[in-house]
């Protein structure tokens, strides 16, 4: 299996195991807080099928060669998840489920048109190959499945996905002026979080390090006393 092979297959499971863990979940439950401030599980369940289907839009301008936006502006997502957040159970699912749908078919799409290096552009302006979409993605899926707050851990998360995770992850926070540069050590592995001489080498599991970086939990970390990383 090639490393693509691998993210895919990890994208592909970590889909099917959050979508079985909504299966149970009911209307009064969805309407209760996720741990991301503000926002319920219904919240965060829309913003999970809509972040799917705006990644489908950048894909579909990967595959045209045309520019493509996620959203047609800010106030637009916030106004989607904000109605979305409305609706029943059963309609949150299908659109998790289905939205799942669009962005898996898109993505086998541009992985087979050979269109993987086309250049998209990242709702928070970073330019990246298409082929980073799937990362991307595995990231919405694992984070925020997290956040439903269901009792799945990020150290469920298999070793691969976490590993690609924690690249797309520093390659995220290492754009942000806040972040202060570290060095992210664990056994087997090293990775640079920002440009310039490490501030801190902080260590833990890659699902330790996964969860520091971005604020949630996944297991204790060392040697990061005093730096706290800004939102993800
Ligand atoms: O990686 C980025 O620059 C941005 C990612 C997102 O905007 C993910 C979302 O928060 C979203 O799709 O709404």
């Amino acid at each position: 299996m090639t490393a693509a092979d691998d993210l895919r297959a990890s994208l592909a499971h970590e889909t099917q195991h959050l979508l079985g863990a909504t299966i149970a979940v009911t209307d009064e439950q969805w309407h209760e807080p996720s741990s991301l401030p503000g926002w319920t599980r219904a919240h965060l369940a829309t913003h999970i099928a809509r972040n799917a289907d705006g990644l489908v839009r950048l894909i579909r301008g990967a595959l045209d060669g045309t520019p493509a936006q996620m959203y047609p502006s800010d106030e637009v997502r916030d106004a989607e998840i904000a109605e979305g957040a409305t609706r029943s159970g059963l309609e949150l699912q299908q659109d998790l489920d289905a939205s799942a749908g669009r962005f898996g078919q898109a993505f086998d799409e541009l992985a087979e048109s050979g269109r993987l290096d086309a250049v998209v552009t990242m709702r928070g302006g970073a330019e990246v190959p298409a082929g980073l979409l799937g990362v991307a993605r595995l990231g919405e899926v694992v984070l925020h499945h997290a956040d439903l707050a269901l009792g799945y851990s990020l150290t469920e998360a298999d070793g691969p996905a976490l590993q690609a995770l924690l690249e797309w992850a520093s390659r995220r926070m290492g754009r942000k002026p806040e972040m202060p540069p570290v060095l992210l050590r664990w056994e087997g592995g090293e990775l640079s979080v920002g440009e310039g001489e490490p501030t801190a080498v902080v260590e833990g599991t890659p699902a330790a390090l996964l969860g520091w970086l971005t604020g949630r939990d996944g297991g204790a970390v060392t040697g990061a006393d005093g730096i706290a990383p800004p939102p993800y």
